[in-house]
């Protein structure tokens, strides 16, 4: 059996879509006077990311970062900085926008990096807060879905590299 046919459904395509559009509602309420310049983390925050910019209704700036600690892998390992932002910062109210909050290394390394970097304020948005009980470095400010602890896949994540491109989000079963 493929790997897709034997994951577990977590949450569906209709599921998520609505959860984007509650989150962007909550993004333009806080933001909206902000001019925000919004950073997307590549590679898994591409979707969420692009949806969630078709409904912002307020003006903002556009960028990306590419950072990595999995890999193809299922547990993290030592932060790598591919990209960071080309756009200046300084001075700027910052959203970071990425599919999902595990351990929370990645996006607390983010934000020290772009406050160092001298941005007035790091706003941070995740598709997927992973729900393990143990202490994260950072809360997310705006939260689409929690999923549990479980490797997830799908609208933006991977499972060895592939699957980014579903809508749903899926779990491998454990077996
Ligand atoms: O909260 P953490 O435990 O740090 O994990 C979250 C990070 O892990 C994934 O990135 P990954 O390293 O797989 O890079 P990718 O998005 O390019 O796949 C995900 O996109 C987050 O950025
Ligand atoms: N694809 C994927 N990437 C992750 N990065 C951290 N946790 C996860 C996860 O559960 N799935």
């Amino acid at each position: 059996m493929t790997l897709l046919a034997r994951a577990e459904l977590i949450h569906s395509a209709e599921a998520v879509s609505a959860a984007v559009s509650r989150v962007a509602r909550d993004i333009s309420r806080r933001l909206h006077d902000r001019r925000p310049l919004l950073l997307c983390v590549m590679k898994g925050g591409v979707p969420f990311a692009g949806q969630l910019l078709t409904q912002l209704n307020f003006p903002l700036d556009f960028d990306y970062l590419d950072v990595s600690r999995y890999g193809q892998a299922t547990t993290g390992g030592a932060l790598s900085w591919r990209v960071a932002p080309s756009l200046p910062l300084a001075g700027r109210t910052l959203l970071v926008v990425d599919d999902i909050l595990d351990e929370g290394v990645t996006m607390a390394a983010i934000r020290d990096r772009l406050l160092d970097m001298g941005a007035a304020a790091c706003f941070t948005a995740v598709l997927a807060d992973k729900l393990h009980g143990r202490e994260k470095p950072l809360r997310a400010d705006f939260v689409a879905l929690t999923v549990p602890d479980r490797f997830v896949f799908g609208y933006g994540m991977d499972v060895r590299g592939a699957w980014r491109n579903l809508p749903a989000i899926y779990a491998m079963r454990e077996d």
